[in-house]
């Protein structure tokens, strides 16, 4: 069996009694940037926090690498949606030395590099930032663990166009051969430069996997339009 993968099968998930995701099914090699793409209440989310470990009570199966334990998919991903819970009385720095307990894999160095690049104060308190550099903190955290899957749930939101841009070339460089990166934006046009391949999500499942190179020479079509194609009933992904 292939481990260096990252899999939902049959996937299905039923929040207060409402069904979120149907008979999902999602097979990725790692070490892609990977777009999740759907409108508003797909399940963008929900699949980011079952394939983390946030969410269970699913049925189907999830992996990561060879494993399918909650345990194990928590360490092998990083998910931006964690800072949450987080006291927003400490600071940026306070909360990074909460992290490095918590996650042995979390880096300082790397840390420190991202809040370089994305210039935050670490001494400022997490209910003292804006809105985009509250994103820019959490996609800090997010990376700063060396580990297989980050999601990034809309890290752009909220980012004005010249950081985004920054951003996106400072992650290409960032990552790790062996690791991917799964993002969700409502702007594709803004990050499909970055992606390899995406997801779409509509009807509460996968509607189409593609590498956008493929799709853009098999199609014609920009990325953006064969998404948009999905929800005009236009397209079938064959
Ligand atoms: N606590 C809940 N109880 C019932 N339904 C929920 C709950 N939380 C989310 N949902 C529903 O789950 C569906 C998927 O939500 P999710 O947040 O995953 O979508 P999304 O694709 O990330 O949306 P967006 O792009 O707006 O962030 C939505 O229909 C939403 O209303």
């Amino acid at each position: 069996m292939t481990t260096n993968k990252i899999s939902a099968e049959h996937l299905t998930y039923k929040r207060n009694r409402h069904l979120i995701l149907d008979d999902l099914n999602l097979n990725v090699q790692q070490g892609h940037f990977i777009g999740l793409l759907g409108a508003n209440g797909a399940g963008k989310t929900t699949l980011m926090r079952l394939l983390n470990g946030v969410a269970t009570n699913f049925t189907g199966t999830i992996q990561i690498g060879a494993s399918e334990s909650i345990v194990d998919r928590k360490q092998l991903s990083s998910f931006s949606e964690s800072l949450k819970g987080v006291n927003a009385n400490r600071t940026l720095h306070q909360i990074a030395t909460d992290y490095a307990i918590m996650y042995l894999d979390f880096s300082e160095k790397a840390f420190e590099n991202f809040t370089n690049k994305y210039e935050l104060d670490c001494h400022q308190k997490l209910s003292a930032l804006s809105k985009g550099n509250r994103k820019k903190f959490a996609t800090a955290l997010t990376l700063s663990r060396q580990t297989q899957l980050y999601l990034l749930d809309e890290p752009f939101e909220g980012i004005d166009s010249m950081t985004r841009k920054r951003l996106i070339s400072n992650m290409i460089a960032w990552k790790p051969a062996a690791a991917t990166v799964m993002i969700s934006d409502h702007h594709v046009n803004d990050v499909v430069n970055i992606l390899d391949e995406i997801v779409v999500l509509k009807d509460k499942h996968v509607v189409a996997h593609r590498n956008t190179e493929q799709l853009r020479e098999e199609t014609g079509m920009s990325v953006e339009a064969y998404y948009e194609s999905f929800y005009e009933g236009s397209a079938t992904d064959d």
